[in-house]
């Protein structure tokens, strides 16, 4: 059979199968795995557990990684989640491919402003509304979806897979670079490539591959002023404030440009050289839509180009939330004894982690000694990630453009991705392949946001793609 004549029958099967991908879509977002809450690990461990059973179910061979505990800010030890290890066929003559995702979402709650149950998968005018629904639990579910057409329609698989799959993404990925450093010569070895989806296209109509991550540095800034909260009046006005402290340091990190006023910060990021500033200028972007995508008025910048360079090549401070702050309805009049600021710092080439650790120890201190305050104030890098480069040449990246072209009628952009996936960089040294980031959501998802959403054209186009791309880099 040709492979045209292939992928109508596959074409056809997942297209007549869309209710039932919805509906293990709405099994997995009815797990709320939200690695950031410790309270809810078993709810991790539940969602391991019902990946590891569909792969099983499938016939790929699962093995469960344990990869330690995780130490919380109050000492305490809590068993990291395991990553799942996936082996799906092992013909010498088959080209090995990598599929890595993450089964953890962010937190959810209908008190963040959700129109929806965050838990609950609700379909409204062709969209999935679910934490997780595109990042990434979608994605995961779609690439085993591909597997199971594949089966159904007794279509010899293309390629061995092999798949990682970690619960602990959306909290710096803590025990997985360990963990696929020891795998180097065993599991990893012999892999030909690696794929990930776990992104967005950069509109809501056209594919794009990307070739290119920000890293993260996430810190944590914590003030201790007192043994216990206190009334502000009685003791408002005598001592130095914690929350004071904290936020005159916060109030240094960035200026209403989006600068990172922190000094030396911008020292080690890449100049732009003219070849690269003509690549921003082909790509398809629409800034008004990119705005409404976010809800504002006005952006920083006005033009394509350096809304796009902000995004992707140059660095970016977020300042994210406060613990210990005082954030209920109504007023309380209280001095909160201990808080922690938490802000992040996007990076790009070739900024170095141990650079920016060092910079932002020294840039508090000098704050802080200008203020001539006795409370206890410490910083610490909470999780930090590289930043990644690929080659958009490279023959993978052929085989994706391929594949999007027979789905999608048209060559996808090649982009990069203002956020971050630490472990990229990590699957990239430790098998030496090149990786390829393919996603099938599109620009208004709202991963990490309220209405988190998945398109239904998109999950079905996705496992298309995904299916095509199979049987192009088996021939590459
Ligand atoms: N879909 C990728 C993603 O959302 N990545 C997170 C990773 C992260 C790092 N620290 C906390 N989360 C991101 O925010 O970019
Ligand atoms: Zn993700
Ligand atoms: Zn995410």
């Amino acid at each position: 059979m040709s492979s045209e004549d292939f992928n109508k029958r596959l074409f056809k099967y997942l297209d007549d199968h869309q209710k039932d991908y919805i509906q293990r879509l709405s099994d997995a977002v009815a797990i709320p795995s939200v690695s950031a809450w410790p309270d809810h690990r078993p709810e991790v461990f539940r969602m391991v557990q019902w990946t590891k059973s569909f792969m099983e179910s499938l016939g790929i061979a699962v093995e469960l990684a344990d990869v330690g505990e995780q130490k919380l800010a109050d000492g305490t030890k809590l068993k990291l989640p395991d990553v799942i290890l996936g082996t799906y066929g092992n013909d010498k003559l088959k080209k090995t491919v990598v599929i890595y995702g993450h089964l953890d979402v962010q937190p959810a709650q209908v008190s963040d402003g959700w129109d929806t149950e965050p838990f609950v998968l609700t379909e409204k005018n062709g969209k999935l509304y679910g934490r997780g629904s595109t990042d990434d639990k979608g994605p995961v579910i779609s690439w085993l979806n591909v597997i199971e057409a594949y089966q159904k329609l007794n279509e010899p698989f293309p390629v061995n897979v092999k798949f990682v799959l970690e619960s602990m993404e959306e909290y710096g990925s803590e025990g997985l670079e360990d963990l696929l450093k020891s795998l180097k010569n065993t599991f990893l070895s012999g892999v030909d490539y690696v794929v990930i989806s776990d992104s967005y296209w950069l509109g809501k109509e056209k594919p794009c591959l990307q070739y290119g991550l920000r890293g993260i540095c996430y810190f944590f800034i914590d003030v201790e002023s007192s043994t216990k909260d206190l009334h502000s009046g009685c003791f408002g006005g005598t001592i130095h404030e914690a929350m004071t402290d904290l936020i005159a340091v916060m109030s240094t990190l960035v200026d209403d440009q989006g600068r990172i006023l922190i000094d030396g910060i911008y020292d080690e990021v890449a100049q732009l050289l003219p070849e690269e500033a003509e690549i921003y200028k082909r790509i398809t972007f629409d800034v008004k839509a990119y705005s409404a995508e976010a809800g504002v008025d006005k952006t920083i910048q006005q033009d394509k180009e350096q809304i796009l360079m902000h995004r992707w090549r140059y660095p970016s401070l977020t300042l994210h939330g406060i613990q210990g702050a005082f954030d209920g309805v109504g007023c309380k009049t209280v001095i909160p004894r201990h808080v922690i600021g938490k802000f992040s710092i996007r990076i790009v080439p070739n900024m170095k982690i141990a650079t920016i650790e060092k910079l932002v120890e020294k840039h508090v201190k000098n704050v802080m000694e200008k203020r001539n305050s006795p409370n206890k104030v410490s910083v610490k890098l909470e999780h930090g990630g590289d930043y990644w480069l690929a080659d958009p040449n490279h023959p993978q990246y052929v085989a994706a453009r391929r594949a999007t072209v027979v789905v999608h009628g048209i060559e996808p952009d090649l982009t990069r991705e203002g956020g971050s996936i630490p472990i990229t960089l990590t699957f990239q040294e430790q098998t030496g392949k090149n990786v390829l980031l393919l996603p099938i959501g599109a620009s208004d998802d709202g991963a990490h946001s309220q209405n988190e959403k998945f398109d239904v054209s998109n999950y079905m186009n996705g496992m298309k793609v995904m299916g095509v791309y199979f049987q192009e880099v088996a021939r590459v």
